[in-house]
């Protein structure tokens, strides 16, 4: 049995013009280990697995026929070296060389002044094989390097054959090696008209190439309009057994028609175990934003990549989906079900919402504009809230402020690290032992730590790799392996090459057998009418029923009430700072009628922070169901579902633990 951290592979490589500094690569079930020793000094990093997105084997590529293989480097000139895919007609038959390239993203340090903040950068690896005069055994070599690292990744035990010694193998080798168990297709559902409209270019340009990287395939649907996605999800027969996962680059809206239209498959119990991906397209991008918070991803740096990586990573965390129930207060109306994963608003935030649409075409500053409007003529509305708190939560008596017991601190910390861990249990787990009777208070950093290692020793060496990349293209244009790395016997000794190669160096292959171009369906041959939506069944009485006698019930008037379940609603809307996609629980954020313009006006620019939360107005309530019940018909005011207006009337909603799948690293 293969144990964590056992070197499964090893080699050494040189550079060519470093003739005392040895390069020692592992492969290991942590990731892939450098060692550069050099005149009695060693260092080292590793680039650990959960960095790596994929490798793939290059061959060098012919040069044309003017360009002089003798020629100088230029100083300076940052010539690259030019590889195509190993089956490509271009490859240069007088190289035997075999380059393998690992695609890694590590979490870096900033420099200068932004030296405190972290991102992710693109490093690519290459190892070079050249050992052999035949290029087959060059190549047998990189694969067996390839297929091993991409089980790796995969989170799959390599195969024995794989790891043979070279000794062993026999000619069959390269056929005994098995496929490396690429098991996953995506749907990838892009809406044009998205936020500014640059969707398209934006997977085109900065989400395909880590596909490609990753070799990842994918059928593109560019979506044609409103519920053209929802459509596809529903009818797409084949649906479960031809994708893995879906991909929505778009903001939360398409999110949402997704989710309701895996609902309203009769095999929805098999639809919702598909992995969910979410890349920020839109204006509303709660949902990839809450995600990688959850993780201690650095999001703000570079959303695409870091929710890119969410996808290629793609493993299935649970996310909470919530069962909600609407009614028309039309008499007489049906009631209607639809499922949401984000949040369902009542009042102020709602309303700037939607009435704020007429100014989309100013962008973001529509919300600000529209806030300052909805302050001036500030609107409450008069209903009944009631709710069920979440377990491990109580009522301290006087109003909704809870304070938690030792025993159900405890079962709230079994439900954050056990069974529910789809996401890094340090995020939330400290907020089990607040007292919420006492104000809610922020830690000095709100900011979940990073789960992953910081490549601090990598900068370092990155550096030095960068600078032989163009040493290496000067060495193997003009030199030929000289007398001390020839054996007595003729044959050449091991003399690999090894440097990083930036991101700028990468390019773009399209990744076999995936489609580019929207995917058709047969037209649309049910009636609205006939649409059914399907799911687990309600724990709640009927909304014509009263509530259960254990619930709290509020009436009166309220500036709004809005349920969350993420931490962010929009990308700097950090509503429920204590929710986490799974933890089984809807953040109320409720503010009485009563509450100042000045004292809202607070509200809303702490909401950017998080700190909205200390401010005696808001009252954060978990609870696993609640029933909104306007009183009056003639409301000019919004419910919202996801963003998504409903209709105005009562609403009630329930939480369905852990029922999605969404993809993080
Ligand atoms: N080709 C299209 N043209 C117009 N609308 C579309 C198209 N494709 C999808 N839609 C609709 O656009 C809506 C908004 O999309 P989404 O929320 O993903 O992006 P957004 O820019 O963030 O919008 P919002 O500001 O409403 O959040 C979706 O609900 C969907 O129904």
């Amino acid at each position: 049995m293969q144990t964590r951290g056992t070197v499964l592979l090893e080699e050494t490589f040189y550079i060519f013009n470093k003739k005392k500094t040895v390069y020692r690569v592992k492969l290991t079930e942590k990731g892939l280990s450098l060692q550069k020793e050099s005149n009695g000094n060693s260092k080292s990093e590793t680039i650990q697995l959960d960095d790596i997105v994929g490798c793939r084997c290059m061959r060098r590529k012919r040069r044309k026929s003017e360009s002089c293989v003798c020629r100088p480097m230029t100083p300076g000139r940052k010539s690259g070296l030019s590889v195509v895919e190993e089956n490509s007609t271009e490859q240069d038959e007088n190289d035997s060389s075999v380059y393998l390239y690992i695609y890694s993203y590590l979490l870096k340090k900033g420099r200068g002044v932004k030296s405190s903040t972290l991102k992710r950068d693109k490093m690519t690896i290459t190892l070079r094989f050249r050992s052999f005069d035949h290029l087959e055994d060059n190549m047998r070599e990189a694969q067996r390097w390839r297929v091993a690292i991409k089980y790796l990744v995969r989170n799959k035990p390599v195969p024995p054959a794989v790891l043979m010694p070279r000794d062993h193998l026999d000619q069959d080798y390269m056929a005994e090696i098995p496929n490396s168990g690429e098991d996953r297709r995506l749907l990838v559902f892009v809406n044009p008209k998205s936020g500014s409209g640059k969707a398209k270019e934006m997977f085109e340009r900065r989400v395909v190439p880590l596909l490609i990287d990753a070799e990842l395939p994918y059928d593109l649907h560019l979506t044609s309009g409103p519920n053209d996605a929802r459509r596809f999800v529903r009818q797409r027969h084949d649906l479960t057994s031809t994708y893995s996962d879906i991909v929505i680059v778009s903001g939360d809206g398409l999110m949402f028609e997704v989710i309701n239209g895996l609902l309203e498959r009769p095999d929805w119990g098999e639809a919702c175990q598909l992995g969910l991906g979410i890349i920020p397209g839109g204006s509303g991008n709660g949902l990839a934003k809450s995600v990688s918070f959850a993780q201690g991803e650095p999001y703000s740096q570079n959303p695409v990549l870091v929710s890119a990586l969410n996808v290629v990573k793609g493993h299935k965390a649970p996310m909470d989906l919530i069962r909600v129930e609407t009614k028309s207060l039309v008499p007489d109306s049906p009631s209607k079900i639809l499922y949401s994963f984000l949040s369902i608003g009542w009042g102020l935030i709602s309303d700037i919402d939607i009435e704020s649409e007429r100014l989309r075409s100013i962008g973001g500053q529509r919300f600000t504009i529209w806030s300052l409007a909805r302050l001036v003529g500030l609107r409450t509305y008069r209903g009944r809230l009631s709710y069920s708190i979440a377990p491990g939560y109580r009522s301290a008596g006087n109003g909704p402020l809870l304070r938690r017991s030792t025993s159900e601190t405890e079962a709230i910390n079994n439900l954050s690290n056990g069974q529910n861990n789809g996401f890094n249990g340090n995020l939330r787990s400290q907020s089990c032992h607040e007292d919420l009777s006492a104000p809610l208070s922020l830690p000095s950093d709100r900011s979940p730590a990073p789960r992953m290692r910081l490549n601090s020793t990598a900068s370092s060496i990155s550096e030095e790799f960068s600078v032989l990349e163009y040493e290496i293209d000067g060495e193997v244009l003009g030199e030929t392996a000289g007398p001390e790395n020839i054996n007595p016997n003729g044959s050449r000794l091991r003399l690999d090459s090894f440097y990083s190669a930036k991101s700028r160096s990468s390019a773009f292959y399209s990744v076999a057998a995936s489609s580019y171009h929207s995917l058709t369906l047969p037209d649309d041959d049910q009636s609205p009418d006939a649409i059914c939506m399907y799911g687990p069944a309600s724990r709640l009485p009927a909304l014509t029923q009263p509530v259960p006698s254990s619930w709290t019930v509020i009436d009166g008037d309220f500036v709004m009430v809005h349920a969350n379940y993420q931490s962010h609603i929009g990308s700097d809307c950090y509503i429920a700072p204590d929710a986490r996609p799974d933890d089984g629980v809807i953040w109320l954020a409720v503010i009485r009628a009563g509450a100042t313009r000045s004292q809202l006006l607070q509200f809303l620019l702490g909401v950017s922070s998080g700190s909205h939360i200390h401010m005696p107005i808001v009252q954060m309530i978990p609870v696993t169901a609640f029933r909104l019940e306007p009183e009056s018909v003639k409301s000019t005011g919004h419910i919202t579902v996801d963003g998504e207006l409903v209709d105005y009337g009562p609403i009630q909603a329930e939480v369905m633990p852990g029922m999605a799948r969404v993809l993080t690293r």
